[in-house]
């Protein structure tokens, strides 16, 4: 049995990144980036007025309220370069770019207008207060400066990404593939079907559909996805169909363990891979696997208990998918525990837990009861996971964890702190 740290620096010494692939941004929702963005344009692209109202020149110092302007032109959002008229201000509507020559803004709501023209356009005005210079000009390149590292090689495309890329129109990026992954379910008391009854002894398939759902949101693409029973003739041919459905990372539920029909380790020796480890010193999920198949090919067995599945997932897998998308490890956070807790040494424990505000405002981490493995109902509660350390056993109120999100994509833990959902 070696210790987690140990466990996740091996799969991390298999794992290089995908080689990139380039696509339309339009499409690229979600895909990591395989290189930094850099801006080959100004952003905003011309200098423009952020308010309706008149542009003026300030000659570089402050004009004061009772100024009189004469009104010449009119320029709005859309229209090309303008040169304004020497002395006169220019109507000027929110986005259009300010005429050369000009240098300030007065909203509409700050001039009394003087006198119209026989359309009821204002012709003369009067500053109602003082202009500054650059009052309400957005300037070019105030928010990105041509030539600027916008994003970072590893970044996942967020619509806020995508946002700004469309801004800037950049048509293409280049990303990482997304890692095709197959899903093998080993069971025979498994039932796929949700309308299948269930014969005695028979449970219903939980991992898969949560396994696939996770991976989807993780940046994998669940290549092949099938149950098999406990029969390591029929697993190693679902096995071989994974691999050619082009499977880099292969993951199975179950079958690790001590148990008569736990086959998985030998059916993969038999397979001629290395196995890189077997058993960690986590709870839950201590059986887990992992090996390298011939093909170079990463084999995660999961252990069958859903909560043991889903921790392999978040803590093993999700960092080796990462490490192939070319990501940087991810941090946890440091959260004091709401209430005392217990725990045995020499184990890492990855717990069900509830980031939620304190009557204080704070981020406190509450660790949600039914923490046994078979137990799915409380992860509905939970918005994290909780790390627990190998050496502590006895942790008062207020001691400092390790606190991770549900999934690793990025979501804010500070986001999910919201008290208004109260734990049950
Ligand atoms: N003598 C020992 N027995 C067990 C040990 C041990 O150390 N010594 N470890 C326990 C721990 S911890 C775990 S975790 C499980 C792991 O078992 P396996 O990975 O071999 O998984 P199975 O035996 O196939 O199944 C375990 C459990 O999970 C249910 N299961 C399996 N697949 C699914 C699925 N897709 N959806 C829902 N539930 C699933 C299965 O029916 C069993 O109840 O071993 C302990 N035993
Ligand atoms: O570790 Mo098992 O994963 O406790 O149920
Ligand atoms: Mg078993």
């Amino acid at each position: 049995m070696i210790a987690y740290d140990d466990a996740l620096a091996r799969i991390l010494a298999a794992c290089s990144p995908l080689p990139a692939e380039t696509v339309a941004t339009s499409i690229a929702l979600a895909r990591v980036l395989a290189q930094d963005v850099v801006s080959a344009a100004d952003l905003p692209p011309f200098d423009n007025t952020a308010m309706d109202g008149f542009a003026l020149a300030t000659g570089g110092a402050e004009l004061a309220a009772g100024n009189e302007f004469v009104v010449a032109g009119s320029q709005a959002a859309g229209d090309g370069d303008a040169q304004a008229v020497v002395g006169a201000a220019c109507e000027i509507m929110t986005g259009a770019s300010l005429p050369a020559g000009l240098d300030a803004v007065v909203p509409v709501e700050q001039v009394a207008v003087l006198a119209r023209d026989g359309d009821g356009r204002p012709c003369r005005i009067r500053l109602q207060a003082a202009v500054v210079p650059g009052a309400h000009v957005r300037r070019r390149g105030q928010d990105v400066a041509r030539g600027q590292t916008v994003l970072r090689a590893g970044t996942r495309l967020v619509p806020a990404a995508r946002m700004l890329l469309a801004a800037l129109g950049v048509a293409e990026v280049a990303v990482r593939p997304q890692v095709p992954v197959a899903l093998l379910s080993t069971g025979r008391e498994l039932v796929d079907d949700p309308r299948q009854p269930l014969a005695p002894g028979q449970i219903r398939n939980s991992n898969g559909p949560y396994l696939g759902d996770r991976l989807a949101e993780a940046g994998a693409a669940v290549v092949h996805r099938e149950t098999v029973a406990d029969d390591p003739q029929a697993f190693v041919e679902a096995l071989q169909r994974a691999l050619a459905a082009g499977a880099q990372v292969l993951l199975s539920t179950g079958a690790v363990s001590m148990g008569r029909y736990d086959f998985v380790p030998d059916a993969l020796r038999g397979l001629g891979a290395e196995l890189v480890f077997h058993k960690v010193a986590i709870r839950p999920g201590k059986p887990l696997l992992f090996a390298r198949l011939r093909g170079g090919q990463l084999y995660f067995g999961l252990p069958g208990n859903p909560v043991s599945s889903a921790v392999g997932l978040r803590f093993f897998v999700e960092p080796a998918l990462r490490a192939l998308l070319g990501q940087a490890p991810e941090c946890a956070l440091q959260l004091p525990l709401a209430a005392p807790a217990r725990k045995k040494p020499g184990l890492r424990f990855f717990q069900k837990a509830r980031v939620a505000l304190a009557d204080d405002g704070r981020a406190q981490v509450q660790l949600l009861a039914g923490q046994e493995s078979f137990r799915i109902q409380p992860l509905l509660a939970a918005n994290a996971w909780a790390v627990l350390a190998e050496d502590a056993a006895e942790l008062p109120a207020g001691a400092m964890v390790a606190v991770y999100g549900l999934g690793a994509d990025g979501v804010l833990l500070a986001a999910q702190a919201d008290a208004a959902v109260e734990a049950p």
